[in-house]
């Protein structure tokens, strides 16, 4: 665990989300600190897909401010990859079309564009062009280097790619395709996606759904190892009560308890909430 004040890297502040009549989420603050792994818990309904949603961008908050590196920063989908920001969806979401090792190569690839977006940024403040050569009519021409450069990015996307399924223990299935595969071994590959973006911050959803004692075991040795900020929804609590620094536990959208492992295992709103849900 890290010991030192860490910068808040991801911020929630008093989200309410409304859906119709329905408060999903009430009036919510979090703080994720970089390097930290936190974890959001709750009874069936309590609002934890939704505040991964919040923070995803694919629900809009009815109000509240979210912060990323202490700026105010609103979520969209297809701005996380380049933000460093992956996700892992509950149950599997890969590509049938695509072989296991093209679909974690989708991950590697972001990766690899991240970096090259930050050589071209700090090419065009150097005063060149990040590969891009111009014609004598002053267009840009696809000369052989840009090209190089190109397949230089697909190979090295490649082999972090298949790094990262061997990590996950499932590079033997690199070529076969997802759909054919057991339910772990895709969730394994749903995770090397994700970790093959390198990514700063983790987002799982229920990474343990459907996982038997063994797999759930692996599966916290890894979480703990990534060295990355992790915010972890989960039902499964002996995963989140090992894995996790903070602990956000919400009960019909309101949060009740914030702590750590052992001051959550202790609270009695959580245990109230849990042994109702279970009445
Ligand atoms: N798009 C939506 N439209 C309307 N209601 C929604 C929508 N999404 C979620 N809800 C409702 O918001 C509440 C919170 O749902 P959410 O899925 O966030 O809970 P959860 O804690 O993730 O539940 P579970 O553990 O069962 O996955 C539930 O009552 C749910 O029915």
């Amino acid at each position: 665990m890290p010991t030192e004040t860490p910068a808040h890297e991801l911020s929630l502040d008093h989200i309410t989300v409304r859906f119709g009549g329905l408060t999903a989420l009430d009036d919510v603050s979090l703080r994720v600190p970089a390097g930290h792994i936190v974890g959001v818990i709750g009874p069936n309904g309590a609002g934890k897909t939704t505040l991964f949603n919040v923070i995803c961008g694919f629900v809009t908050p009815t109000s509240g401010e979210i912060s990323l590196d202490g700026k105010p920063w609103r979520p969209r989908p297809h701005h996380l990859n380049r933000l460093g920001i992956a996700r892992t969806l509950q149950g599997v979401g890969q590509f049938s079309g695509l072989t296991v090792l093209e679909n974690v190569q989708v991950g590697a690839r972001g990766h690899h564009r991240r970096g090259q977006d930050a050589g071209h940024d700090a090419g065009k403040a150097a005063g060149h062009d990040g590969g891009k050569a111009s014609g004598q009519d002053g267009r840009e021409t696809d000369r052989p280097a840009g090209r190089g450069w190109r397949a230089g990015r697909e190979r090295l996307s490649q082999q972090d790619a298949l790094a990262t399924l061997e990590r996950c223990g499932v590079a033997e299935y690199a070529h076969q395709h997802p759909g054919a595969l057991p339910y772990a071994i895709r969730k394994r590959i749903e995770l090397a996606r994700a970790l093959a973006a390198r990514p700063r911050i983790l987002m799982l959803d229920e990474p343990a759904g459907g996982l038997d004692a063994d797999e759930i075991h692996w599966l916290a040795g890894l979480i703990r190892e990534i060295g990355t900020t992790v915010l972890l929804v989960e039902h499964h609590m002996d995963l989140v009560m090992s894995v996790c620094d903070q602990i956000l536990v919400l009960d019909f959208g309101k949060p009740i308890a914030l702590g750590s492992p052992a001051e959550i295992s202790t609270n009695d709103k959580v245990t109230e909430a849990y042994l109702g849900a279970a009445a």
